[in-house]
């Protein structure tokens, strides 16, 4: 891919060049779905994701299995790994294009134009040579990140089983395209430090902890922390006003529940019927905490071989490679022009 045009060819980019304005605030509920006893009560459950994913593309999930003491734990080792003197951290760069590894700042987004403030460290399993920690320098991170990084690709399959029960595909055929024991996986685990604002720096409103966008892949399932808030989400992905006229609203984290969204991925794969929708971490403003914010987010995206196309076929098929590289490359400068 060499020209701009061919990396800004997709629908989704274009649509979030142009909603960076703070827009007005709005209260809204979203689903709370109850994941206990998934296999007796899968009808009913499958219900409330389909149509949690059809009319709001937001959901959190509860009773989902994932013990409390392991989601601290892997957050605890998240904070020691960030505590890290920059030196030290820089042993374990981001490779390009891969989503595996270190990036401090660097995540700058069409809708914005200027780098979240954040760093991350990812973790993608077939590109993690070189890149953990290892015992003396933050113990147990490798075993612990591993076993979480399976969880929630765990809890990940259960979600969208549901939804290829609903659209006429066979049940595992998202675990396929998922599959962890092939070179080509390519879901990642993403460890966020969104940085604390020091006190007397004044609120610039171009700057955001995560500029307004919509997921690329197929399901993301984002850990977060009572007392850490911040993210916002604006319904539809860019027809529903723009600048100043988009509604948005936030979602309070919850200990126990899980904050889950539809990606653009499962979007064009279910032929636009589950939305991808527009979400964002604001600043904290006046009067607020100014701390650090953690959270953890994992994005189930297809293996790269994997076709994508709807059982409608509206739109042509498409690997998920292709459709994977266009998105990252506009979203990190340090992989080319970003969209001003
Ligand atoms: O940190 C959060 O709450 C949301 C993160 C997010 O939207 C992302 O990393 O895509
Ligand atoms: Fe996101």
């Amino acid at each position: 891919m060499t020209s701009t045009a061919q990396k800004y060819q997709l629908k989704e980019l274009n649509l979030e060049r142009t909603l960076g304005g703070f827009g007005r605030e709005t209260e809204r509920e979203i689903p709370v779905i109850d994941l206990s006893d998934f296999t007796a009560r899968r009808a009913e459950i499958t219900d409330q994701l389909w149509r949690a994913a059809t009319e709001v593309g937001f959901f959190q999930i509860a009773n989902h299995g994932l013990e409390p003491a392991r989601i601290r734990q892997a957050f605890a080792l998240s904070e020691r790994f960030f505590a890290l003197p920059e030196a030290r951290k820089q042993a374990y760069p981001l490779k390009e294009g891969l989503n595996a590894g270190w990036e401090f700042k660097s995540q700058v987004r069409p809708s914005t134009g200027t780098a979240d403030e954040k760093e991350s460290f990812q973790i993608t399993l077939p590109h993690m040579d070189g890149l953990w920690p290892n015992q003396t320098v933050v113990p147990e991170f490798q075993r612990v990140m591993l076993d979480f990084e399976y969880r929630a690709w765990r809890l990940g399959m259960d979600i969208l089983s549901c939804f290829a029960d609903r659209l006429g595909f066979d049940r595992a055929f998202f675990t396929r395209a998922h599959d962890r024991a092939r070179p080509d996986y390519q879901s990642t685990l993403r460890l966020l430090h969104y940085l604390p604002l020091p006190e007397d720096q004044p609120l610039d409103p171009s700057i955001w902890r995560a500029g307004a966008h919509t997921d690329f892949d197929c399901l993301t399932m984002v850990f977060q922390q009572e007392g850490q808030g911040g993210l916002q989400v604006s319904p539809g992905r860019g027809t529903e006003g723009k600048g100043e006229e988009r509604a948005w609203y936030s979602v309070t984290p919850k200990d126990g529940l899980i904050t889950c969204n539809i990606g653009d991925m499962l979007m064009r794969w279910s032929d636009d019927r589950l939305k991808s929708t527009l979400h964002r971490v604001r600043m904290p403003r006046p009067g607020e905490p100014r701390g650090a914010r953690y959270s953890m987010a994992f994005f189930c995206q297809a293996n790269k071989d994997e076709i994508i196309q709807g059982p409608e076929k509206k739109y042509p098929p498409i690997s998920a490679r292709d459709y994977l590289l266009q998105r990252i490359q506009a979203n990190f400068e340090a992989r080319g022009p970003v969209a001003s």
